[in-house]
């Protein structure tokens, strides 16, 4: 039976290296796929992972009907054996019953990737959508890990290296949560949701170390 799964995960967890791999084994059996990704950081039109593999994808617009732009592609002659949708919390909830429709009326696996909540925790509409309909939910295997070694379970933003919890939803952006990245003014860090609840970044738990007020006092002094 064909599947609609959604495969969900916190920012930096692998997502889009899982769906260039899904991509490659089901490719190199002869099947075509569809490939789409909305707001992808390497531009317009692309699907690409921080390990380096970038792969050409559809842009799915504003307003975009996939049931009605995979029919298009098999009325014209295409091939389509699966889709693969990435950064699947940007679509519009029409957009994922279309892709639900896509795997009922066509009989195509449909694989959706995203992150489930944004930077204050609620959920995004698309990754909404996706819960409700989806047959399956996969969260993936590779631990994205907070600072504090804890799994990482939350997607935090940071405004020139501090920790916000209020502005737009959609802001594209990438992570920036190791000792070496320069600060961004807009960043992301994936934390516990410990440290997600008390806003304590890496960079926050940094200089509350270095800070003289939890020094260790010696008191024979
Ligand atoms: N230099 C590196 N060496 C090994 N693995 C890396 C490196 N950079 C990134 N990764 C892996 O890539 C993962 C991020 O993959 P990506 O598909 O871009 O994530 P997502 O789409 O979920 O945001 C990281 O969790 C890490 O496992
Ligand atoms: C938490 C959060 C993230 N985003 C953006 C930042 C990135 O461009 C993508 C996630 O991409 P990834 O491949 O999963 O790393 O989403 C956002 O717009 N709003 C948010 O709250």
């Amino acid at each position: 039976m064909p599947e609609l799964v959604f495969f969900s995960g916190t920012m930096d967890c692998g997502k889009s290296t899982l769906a260039l791999q899904i991509e490659h084994n089901r490719s190199s059996r002869g099947l075509q796929g569809l490939i789409y990704s909305r707001n992808d950081r390497a531009g317009r039109g692309k699907l690409s992972s921080r390990l380096g593999l970038v792969t050409e994808a559809v842009e799915a617009a504003d307003g975009m009907d996939f049931y009605a732009h995979v029919v298009g592609q098999l009325s014209s002659g295409g091939r389509v054996d699966y889709v693969i949708a990435d950064e699947a919390q940007f679509l519009a909830p029409e957009q994922v019953d279309q892709l639900a429709r896509v795997v009922d009326d066509l009989e195509l696996d449909v694989f959706a990737f995203g992150i489930t909540t944004d930077f204050r925790s609620k959920l995004f509409p698309g990754s909404q959508r996706l819960v409700e309909l989806a047959d399956r939910i996969e969260v993936l295997q590779v631990e994205a890990l907070c600072w504090c070694g804890a799994r990482a379970t939350h997607n935090a933003r940071t405004v020139d290296g501090r920790m916000v919890v209020e502005g737009a939803q959609v802001v594209v952006g990438d992570v920036v949560g190791d000792v070496d990245s320069p600060p961004a003014e807009v960043g992301y860090e994936v934390l516990c949701r410990r440290h997600h609840r008390r806003r304590q970044t890496s960079a926050t738990a940094r200089a509350a170390a270095l800070s003289p007020d939890v020094l260790p006092v010696d008191s024979t002094k």
